[in-house]
């Protein structure tokens, strides 16, 4: 047996599992909203490519507004994957633990900007891929590694931005970690990472369409084109908001146990009320921080002014504590790799 979005479900004979209603159903919703929006931004990016250009802020800022709350829970992951009784002791050291590791991160990355940036874009990478993987287990109820789809999803969303535009990531670098830019956008780099990312993703590609798993060739498809024809900001708004974060909302509603009537019977107004009640409070503590930091000159640091670069800094603050605490989540969330053999995952 193997454990699913907090439900056991029996392998079936080719290895997958019976995905059950109170994942399947959120996300479902959440992939169909997430596919139709990329699709409605890469096509006015193709027909209009000037609307990007001019208007990259509005994305990107929604982008941050509906993106932040898919980390608003994370206190809670504990609780929900262990199935062990909230103590409020414990939760205090934890929300203690998150707020030092996000302050800390954000110190680092104004001390020592470029390493931090380097670290952090890597984390991304890694946190986008195997956001990447985990969804498309849980949507097939098949195990997947850290292989070629983690790979190349995290370079699709991470590289190829600042492959396909380097005059526009060249700007925000510089505000945001200055001198980071000649290190990540030195030409020697971007053609190993250029000819690294095309030689995954294409072969990620050819081995999905072969082995017949049509959509998730389609989804790395569209990212990787979604990247390409958007400019960066814009793209990584989407991305970031109705992609990524949507999907990981959709895991959230689905792990808490108060949904699972719900889930049962397929009613998901009820679910998503309750997680966007519950993310309120801690997404608004960041909004009012990333306020703070926009209002006060000088308090992200002397060079960084502005919501691009200050947006950017507080979210990728986040990013080491919102890892560790999805790590937990996905070992305990995902189909086990040793489901095949009809072993049980670490729930
Ligand atoms: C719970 C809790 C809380 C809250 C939390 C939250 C709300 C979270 C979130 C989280 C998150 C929200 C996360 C995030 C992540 C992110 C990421 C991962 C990012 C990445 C990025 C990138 C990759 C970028 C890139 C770039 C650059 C750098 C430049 C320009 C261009 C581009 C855009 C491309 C608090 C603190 C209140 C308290 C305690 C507890
Ligand atoms: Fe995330």
């Amino acid at each position: 047996m193997i454990a699913l979005g907090g439900v056991r479900a029996r392998p079936g004979a080719s290895g997958a599992a019976a995905v059950p209603t109170a994942v399947a159903v959120p996300l479902r919703a959440a992939t169909a909203v997430s596919v139709s929006a990329a699709a409605v931004v890469l096509v006015v990016g193709l027909v209009a490519p000037g609307v990007w250009e001019r208007w990259s802020w509005l994305p990107f800022a929604v982008g941050l507004l509906v993106g932040i709350p898919h980390g608003a829970l994370d206190h809670l992951v504990p609780w929900w994957t262990g199935g062990t009784a909230r103590r409020s002791r414990r939760l205090v050291v934890v929300l203690l633990a998150y707020v030092a590791l996000a302050v800390l991160t954000f110190v680092a990355a104004r001390l020592w900007p470029v390493p931090a940036l380097l670290v952090l874009l890597v984390g991304s990478a890694v946190h986008f891929g195997v956001g990447e993987t985990t969804v498309a287990a849980l949507r097939t109820g098949r195990p997947e590694g850290r292989g070629p789809r983690f790979i190349a999803s995290g370079l699709a969303t991470v590289a190829v931005p600042f492959l396909a535009w380097p005059a526009t990531v060249r700007p925000v670098l510089d505000v945001l970690a200055p001198g980071s830019a000649a290190v990540i956008l030195d030409p020697r780099a971007m053609l190993v990472v250029g000819i690294g990312s095309a030689v995954v993703i294409v072969a990620t590609l050819v081995a999905d369409l072969v082995g017949g798993r049509r959509p998730a060739a389609a989804e790395l498809a569209l990212l990787t084109a979604l990247f390409v024809v958007v400019p960066p900001l814009a793209a990584f708004g989407l991305y970031f908001g109705v992609w990524h974060g949507l999907r990981h909302l959709a895991r959230l509603v689905a792990l808490d146990p108060a949904n699972a009537d719900d889930l049962a019977a397929r009613r998901l107004a009820r679910p998503v009320g309750r997680v966007l009640l519950q993310s309120a409070l801690p997404t608004t503590a960041v909004l009012v921080v990333l306020g703070v930091l926009l209002a006060v000159p000088g308090l992200a640091g002397h060079a960084v002014a502005g919501l691009v670069p200050i947006g950017l800094a507080v979210v990728l603050a986040l990013t080491v504590p919102h890892m560790a605490v999805v790590a937990v989540m996905d070992r305990r969330q995902r189909p086990a790799c040793h489901a095949q053999n009809g072993g049980s995952s670490p729930a």
